[in-house]
């Protein structure tokens, strides 16, 4: 499925099937500590490095960043949390090649020290930094020193993102094989710094039997299955979104039907009250508009293949019905906002009529009208949401997840902060209901939607929710296969 995201769980998995394979502990070991030394050559020249090593093999990793450091002429100072004599197997081994002072891991290390080295916990972190490791982190912060970390930074759970305790910010976090969860979301992602994945010499088949169901979003997990349209085709054969209008927020449904156009689908004709007619029919040229009051006979044609419903709608019974109504078609569908909200005292009534044709896209207000207040990291949550409303859910936010009821997930890691304005969830939900009206299956539409509508945020100060849709014709041509 594109750039895999391997759980903590599967990360020893892949370790042990590569062991099995013939590649040893050690080489791997020597491959991390190598990989974490480069990472740090490269952005600091000569210097005075605090190497702060744990009690696993995030220290050993450490021991053998220390030997490559000092090798290449840094002046190195190494930690240790604990006591050597209870090292084991390569971390063991990695302390013995380690020939400079092993001082117990005290704030002392960080005297005149220009870098610290964070190989305290990776991913057999099981608990809260506490006691000396916890201090350190107050420490290095205090002094405003630049970490690399090993993994990921100390205190952050490479399943979930979430701090136990404390972590420190790094400026470079050099992981293996592949990220883990806690690289992508937050607050992980923020204090991991640059993510650099290194190859230590895992060989890429040990995922044929891992079978990760997460990805990174992007268009390796999507090309291939984006809906370019044919050359011989007609505009119908590239679908007909029909988007559920409202009485008076009239400009939400034009931006989902123009983002709808502009991502390729071949038709778009708003849906709307009596009232707001005239507005709409003075709108875009391109964009058909029908009145409301014909919804069954616009359900009715098999030609209108999807809907987005929701969007400047107005929560109450009558989106209610019209969302139980077009759920019964079996059309591809988006549901976003009042569609959403039209349903937190009966969630029940709408999953009954769900299936993994339809995408839901709520932000964190409306998944917990939704699907009540749950614990977890994002990853988690959006699983068991999809898994129990029987759809895709895009939990929104600054990294969003799309999950499928069969466990498939991607992390979205592209959004700029430029994308928490009026009207910009409206394209989202556009641009999903388009790829999906041209064709696309809704689990890829909507991890493909949320990747364009990063990417078209590029453009940075000044973002407009109208100007998201007039980016897709640069993004979508540097995809064009
Ligand atoms: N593919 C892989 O899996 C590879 C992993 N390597 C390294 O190995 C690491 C994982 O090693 P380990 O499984 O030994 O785990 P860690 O080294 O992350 O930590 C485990 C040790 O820390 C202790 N511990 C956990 N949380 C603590 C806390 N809050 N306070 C005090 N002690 C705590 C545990 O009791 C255990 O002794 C990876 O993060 C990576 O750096 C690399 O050496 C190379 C290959
Ligand atoms: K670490």
């Amino acid at each position: 499925m594109g750039p895999e995201v391997l759980s903590v769980a599967e990360m020893y998995r892949a370790d042990a099937l590569a062991t099995v394979g013939g590649v040893s502990g050690e080489h791997l070991m020597e491959a991390a500590g190598f990989a974490v030394a480069r990472a740090l050559r490269r952005r600091f020249g000569p210097c005075r490095v605090a190497v702060l090593c744990g009690p696993g093999n995030n220290g050993g990793d450490g021991f053998v960043v220390a030997r490559r450091l000092r090798d290449a002429g840094y002046a190195v100072r190494l930690a240790l949390l604990g006591d050597a004599v209870n090292l084991k197997g390569d971390a063991a081994a990695m302390a013995s090649r380690w020939h400079g002072a092993t001082e117990p891991l005290s704030s002392a290390v960080l005297e005149r020290a220009d870098v610290v080295v964070d190989a305290l916990f990776g991913a057999g972190l099981a608990r809260p930094l506490s006691g000396v490791a916890a201090d350190m982190v107050a420490e290095i912060a205090r002094r405003g020193l630049p970490v690399v970390a090993v993994d990921v930074p100390s205190g952050v759970d490479g399943d979930t993102g979430q701090v136990l305790g404390c972590a420190p910010q790094a400026v470079t976090t050099v992981t293996f094989f592949r990220k883990k969860p806690g690289h992508l979301l937050l607050p992980g992602r923020l204090l991991c710094g640059e993510v650099e994945v290194a190859d230590i010499g895992i060989p890429a088949s040990v995922l044929a039997e891992v079978e990760p169901p997460l990805a990174e979003n992007g268009p390796a997990v999507w090309r291939d299955r984006f809906p370019w349209p044919a050359v011989d085709g007609h505009k119908y054969a590239r679908g007909h979104l029909v988007v559920v209008g409202g009485p008076v927020m009239t400009g939400a449904a034009r931006l989902v039907a123009r983002a709808a156009r502009r991502v390729g689908a071949g038709l778009a004709t708003i849906a709307a009250p009596a009232e707001a007619l005239a507005i709409l029919r003075a709108g875009d040229p391109g964009t058909m508009v029908a009145d409301l009051a014909e919804f069954d006979t616009l359900l009715a044609d098999s030609r209108k293949n999807a809907l987005v419903l929701g969007p400047g709608c107005g929560v109450g019974a009558a989106l209610r019905a019209r969302v139980l109504a077009a759920a019964r078609t079996g059309k591809a569908m988006v549901l976003d906002a009042d569609a959403l909200s039209s349903f937190s005292e009966s969630p029940g009534e709408l999953f009954k009529v769900l299936s993994d044709n339809v995408v839901l896209t709520p932000h964190d207000g409306e998944f917990a009208r939704l699907f009540g207040k749950s614990d977890g990291s994002r990853l988690e949550r959006a699983r068991r949401a999809a898994k129990r409303a029987g759809a895709v859910v895009l939990l929104k936010g600054p990294d969003t997840v799309v999950a499928h009821p069969d466990g498939r997930a991607v992390i979205n890691a592209n959004a700029p902060p430029w994308l928490a304005t009026a009207g910009s969830g409206d394209v989202l939900a556009g641009m999903i209901g388009g790829l999906m009206a041209a064709g696309m299956d809704a689990f890829f539409a909507a991890a493909a939607g949320a990747w364009l509508h990063g990417a078209a945020a590029g453009q940075g100060p000044g973002l407009i929710a109208e100007d998201l849709p007039e980016a897709l014709p640069r993004i979508l041509t540097a995809l064009f296969p």
